[in-house]
């Protein structure tokens, strides 16, 4: 962000390789305008047992959709969220989380974002609207 110490993005709690706590994701581009990461959630990530938190998960989605943003050397934030909870997310499975733009719109980015297991089902998904800064 402008002004900001941009050295403090390795404090990221979903990417930052500095942040002792945080999630550590590592995104790769995987198609125009897509990306994706895996990840396998642990104890401390649960809500209800043996289930990941949901407002987790809901990070997990956030971070794809600002990456394919950050690959395409924009500046934006999230302005409006949605998620949909469409499965439990299992504490110790590989997760495969996505992000993809749909369209820009001037200062708009209409994002998605899903969390898929090892089988290829879709456990949670996400639209969100990224404002450029
Ligand atoms: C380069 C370095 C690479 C580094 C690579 C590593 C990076 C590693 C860190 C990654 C980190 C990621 C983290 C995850 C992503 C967050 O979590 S970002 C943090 C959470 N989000 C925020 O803090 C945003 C807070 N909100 C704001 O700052 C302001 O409300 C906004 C969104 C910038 C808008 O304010 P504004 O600029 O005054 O906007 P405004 O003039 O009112 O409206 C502009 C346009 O946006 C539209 N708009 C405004 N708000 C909304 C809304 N909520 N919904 C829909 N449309 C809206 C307006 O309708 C308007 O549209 P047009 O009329 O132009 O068509």
């Amino acid at each position: 962000m402008e002004g900001k110490n941009m050295e403090d993005l390795n404090m990221c709690f979903a990417c930052g390789k500095d942040n002792p706590i945080g999630f550590k994701l590592v995104f790769r581009e995987v198609g125009e305008n897509k990306v994706m990461a895996i990840f396998t959630p642990e104890e401390f990530h649960q809500g209800y047992p043996e289930v990941m938190h949901g407002g987790l998960i809901t990070t997990l989605l956030d971070e794809a959709m600002a990456k394919v943003i950050n690959f395409r050397g924009i500046q934006a934030v999230t302005a409006t969220l949605e998620v949909k909870f469409r499965n439990p997310v299992p504490i110790g499975r590989e997760l495969k989380i996505f992000g993809e733009l749909v369209e820009e719109k001037k200062r708009r980015c209409g994002m998605k974002a899903w969390v898929e297991d090892e089988e290829g089902n879709i456990l949670a998904e996400a639209s969100a609207v990224f404002i450029k800064l």
